[in-house]
């Protein structure tokens, strides 16, 4: 499925649509093209009996969730299923202990009292408790799991959600690979806990005090004793393993982050590491990342090592202690061999929880390290954020204006101080200045990828902080400079915005920006797919798709970061002809690196040192001799060569 939750993947329906996708009339190279009909029928009987999976509506909201993530939150969602895991997991416990009482009475009352009557009913009692543990652990296992499946969902949803509010200056920094494990492999360490992790927690930790209670009931000195031996030295090590794990399994999320974001990049910039020979040098820098993850794991077993027979070795010897006292106290006849053998079943059953807890009590470490990285992230507040009391824009002529504008990526830095601009209704503005200048910056405050540090951007006379992302971005229509592709169907792509609109309008939109021949030539026309990132169309074709895109969308203002990439003159044409068919009618703020797109501008602003040096049409900066005149002089004389 592509990252439009199923929207895409060729025509035929989206998800839960039941068709078979691809085949059939519409000729698409989906997923079964070339299936044979018989086998279709097959297949479209198989996807009829399959659960739907249809879209859900989704709440989203720009207002991120603030409460705080806790294992119990993401439990006490389910009551039903929790409340029934739980009476499971207490049914389970009980009968569980029933077992070594069982044997007590039939060895004193049965054997030892000649009482066959007695021996039957505790040995068929026995097995009833059996049928008894095995139906009870059934309905824990089936509901603990069905909680935790829906516990990650609604998990894992709310974090992607979280991620889509995040602004842009949160993915700028964070390295997608962190990302990636945090949705991955910290929410995986979480599944485990709440899959089986918390019932035997339950289990064991119930079966201890059932075990605590029954041995003080059979001998409460001998139990005293026992306990006194066992249970000090065993808080001892849990409270130290418990310090250690805090420290190392950070250091394996940790760890494991910087595995992922390594390999992540490594695979984005497979092209340039093979171009520049640097296989070697990766390959030394991830055996460096995966290196620190095995040292990070080889601590956590290093503790382990001490933690699980250290327990080990206390219940042994408390056993050893409980044969001795116990076998002293048969002899002097305070106890029964009955009461002693129990009293051994009982401790070993108390010890036997440890051991599991033990291993759950790792679980849990991992599991609370993983908690706070997530808590970490689902606490980032987007750094451009949506008033709770912010209103819709309604639809707007497109002035724009920025009033007094000083914005840097570091407070301490300004790319932009003290700007000023007015932009009427259905002008078009190219930004032209040197690299680095803060054109695009520019661009991006009008599009509320960012906020001023002071100042105001507005629109129509609308702060763009009062007003709702969403009306906002319905209305602003951006072109980044390296335009994106989902791997989807070229329809898809073009009607990004605006799944459901009319194949007329996408076709006009086609026609309009000069696609026509690409969609001619692809096998599938508009059905076509096209492979991640857009890898299977030239790079101009990719522009191209960008500015379909935002026809379809059909915002009223357009803010348009120039591509830099060098096209071929008759690409370059194609593609300002259809710049040029976009913004007919609507206000645009032109990123321009080419000259050639400055020139067509009503107006153009210089920008460079922070500020707005020059503004004007192209024929009164030239009348200037100013630095556009000087620039436009070099970009001629060169374009002559
Ligand atoms: N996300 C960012 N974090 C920190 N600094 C940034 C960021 N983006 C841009 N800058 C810096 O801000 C300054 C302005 O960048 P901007 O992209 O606006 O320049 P530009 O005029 O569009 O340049 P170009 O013509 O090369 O596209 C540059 O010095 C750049 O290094």
């Amino acid at each position: 499925m592509s990252m439009f939750g199923g929207g895409f993947g060729g025509p035929g329906g989206g998800p839960g649509s039941g068709g078979v996708r691809g085949m059939g009339g519409t000729g698409a190279r989906g997923p079964f093209t070339g299936v044979p009909p018989e086998l279709a029928v097959a297949i479209a009987k198989l996807e009829s009996s399959e659960p739907p999976v249809g879209r859900e509506a989704v709440d989203f909201t720009q207002q991120p969730d603030k409460s705080v993530l806790t294992l119990w939150k993401l439990l006490s969602g389910r009551r039903g299923l929790l409340i029934t895991a739980a009476i499971a997991v207490v049914i389970e416990a009980l009968l569980l202990q029933s077992g070594p009482l069982l044997v007590q009475i039939g060895i004193d009352h049965g054997i030892s009292g000649k009482n066959p009557a007695i021996l039957i009913t505790a040995a068929t009692a026995f097995l009833a408790s059996v049928g008894l543990t095995a139906l009870a652990s059934g309905v824990r296992i089936r509901q603990s799991g069905r909680l935790a499946a829906y516990a990650m969902r609604d998990l894992r949803v709310r974090i992607f959600s979280h991620l889509q509010r995040l602004s842009l200056d949160f993915y700028t920094k964070e390295k997608a690979g962190v990302t990636m494990t945090r949705m991955t492999s910290d929410v995986e360490a979480l599944q485990q806990l709440l899959q089986e992790g918390f019932a035997q927690f339950l289990i064991h930790g119930l079966t201890m005090v059932v075990v605590t209670a029954v041995l003080i009931h059979y001998n409460w000195l001998l139990a005293l004793i026992t306990l006194l031996l066992v249970v000090p030295p065993l808080l001892l090590i849990s409270l130290w393993f418990r310090r250690a794990a805090d420290v190392t399994y950070n250091r394996q999320r940790d760890t494991i982050a910087s595995l992922f974001s390594h390999l992540s990049e490594s695979l984005y910039g497979v092209r340039v590491i093979t171009a520049h020979n640097q296989q070697d040098r990766n390959v030394i820098e991830h055996r460096g990342v995966v290196g620190a993850y095995r040292d990070a794991n080889d601590h956590t077993g290093r503790i382990n090592a001490i933690y699980g027979p250290g327990t080990s070795v206390i219940g042994l010897l408390g056993l050893a202690a409980l044969l001795l006292i116990g076998g002293r106290m048969v002899l002097r006849g305070t106890l029964t061999i009955g009461e002693l053998t129990a009293f051994v079943l009982y401790l070993n059953a108390f010890f036997q929880p440890v051991q599991q807890l033990v291993q759950l009590y790792t679980n849990y470490q991992q599991a609370r390290a993983a908690l706070g990285k997530l808590r970490g992230l689902l606490g980032t507040r987007p750094s451009v954020p949506e008033k709770p009391r912010a209103h819709k824009m309604p639809p707007v002529t497109g002035e724009i204006e920025l009033r007094g504008v000083t914005f840097g990526y570091f407070p301490e830095r300004p790319v932009l101080r003290d700007v000023s601009l007015r932009i009427t209704a259905g002008e078009t503005i190219a930004c032209v200045g040197p690299t680095g200048a803060g054109k695009s910056t520019l661009a991006k405050l009008v599009s509320r990828l960012y906020d001023p540090d002071s100042g105001t951007v507005l629109i129509d006379g609308h702060d763009l902080r009062d007003v709702t992302l969403e009306s906002l971005h319905r209305q602003v229509g951006v072109v980044p400079q390296e335009p994106f592709l989902f791997a989807g169907t070229l329809r898809d792509n073009i009607a990004f915005a605006r799944p459901d609109v009319a194949d007329e309008v996408v076709e006009a939109a086609v026609d309009a920006v000069g696609l026509r021949d690409l969609v001619d030539r692809s096998p599938d026309g508009l059905n076509t797919i096209l492979h991640e990132r857009g890898q299977s169309v030239s790079s101009g074709e990719r522009q191209l798709i960008a500015l379909a895109r935002v026809f379809v969308a059909e915002p009223r203002v357009v803010v348009l970061d120039e591509a830099t990439s060098s096209l071929d003159l008759r690409s370059e044409l194609r593609v300002e002809a259809a710049i040029q068919r976009l913004l007919e009618g609507r206000t645009a703020i032109l990123v321009a690196h080419r000259l050639s797109t400055a020139v067509r501008a009503d107006r153009i602003i210089v920008v460079d040192s922070g500020g707005i040096i020059e503004s004007g049409p192209h024929s009164v900066l030239l009348a200037a001799s100013g630095r556009y005149a000087a620039m436009f002089a070099t970009w001629e004389s060169h374009s002559q060569e």
